[in-house]
């Protein structure tokens, strides 16, 4: 049986792409069988559409917008419906792995618990215990190099999802080292997203029980 991936998304979808291209050059075995973006304005939601994969748009901001930034309470409970909403839209395709890759929203409690037996795992850009919770990983290992003014162990990983963000057991883990001022904050930036392209994969078909070599 093949299995089944769904992939979350916020952005660009560069990840998703990677699975994508991993499929079609036959280095990963599985059905993606819907993308869920957080964002109507992800253009990972096109890359889906290409590839007649299905896709939904699952945004907080249609639960939170007609409410009081100043209402804690009502906002707490737009996100607990929010998240029970989204672990329904997921368990309708009966996935076997969810996939966040550049998914940027904390998933709570009422998700994970929804979701128990379906391996969820995460795309970090930074290696385990770095900047961990922060949609800002690579700028700030970047920066961090450049002012402590010595190279700086740095990268990305994939991890298995649990409540406390970016914690999860490493997948799979890309070290790169900065140098202070041998690159830009692009230069590296483009660094990290070759690396994720690959770890994506592998951790991909590491969680799926498919050989952790990938022959690109
Ligand atoms: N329970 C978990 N949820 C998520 C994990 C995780 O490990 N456990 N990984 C993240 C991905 N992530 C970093 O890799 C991350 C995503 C989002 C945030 C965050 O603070 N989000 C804010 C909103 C930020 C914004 O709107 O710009 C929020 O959710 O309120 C931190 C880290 C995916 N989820
Ligand atoms: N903390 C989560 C986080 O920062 N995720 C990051 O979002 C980007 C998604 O890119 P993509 O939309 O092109 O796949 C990736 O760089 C990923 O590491």
């Amino acid at each position: 049986m093949t299995p089944r991936v769904t992939v979350l998304i916020s952005g660009s979808g560069s990840n998703l792409q990677a699975l994508i291209d991993a499929k079609a050059r036959g280095d990963l075995a599985c059905d993606i069988v819907r993308v869920i973006s957080s964002s109507k304005k992800a253009y990972g939601l096109e890359r889906a559409a290409k590839h007649n994969i299905p896709s939904t748009v699952h945004s907080l901001y249609k639960y939170t917008k007609d409410l009081p930034k100043e209402d804690k309470t009502a906002r707490e409970a737009a996100r607990k419906q929010f998240e029970i909403e989204l672990a329904s839209a997921v368990l309708e395709d009966k996935p076997d792995l969810v996939v966040c890759a550049g998914w940027l929203l904390i998933l709570g409690s009422e998700f994970l618990k929804r979701l128990q037996s379906i391996p969820i795992i995460n795309l970090h850009p930074a290696l385990p215990g770095a900047f961990d919770g922060t949609t800002h990983a690579i700028e700030m290992a970047w920066k961090k190099c450049q002012q402590d003014g010595r190279p700086l162990k740095a990268g990305c990983m994939v991890h298995l999802v649990i409540e406390e963000v970016d914690r999860g057991e490493p997948v799979v883990i890309k070290e790169l080292e900065i140098v202070p001022g041998q690159e830009s904050l692009e230069d590296y930036e483009n660094r990290v997203h070759a690396a994720e392209h690959i770890a994506i994969v592998e951790g991909t078909r590491k969680i799926l029980g498919q050989a952790n070599v990938v022959k690109n």
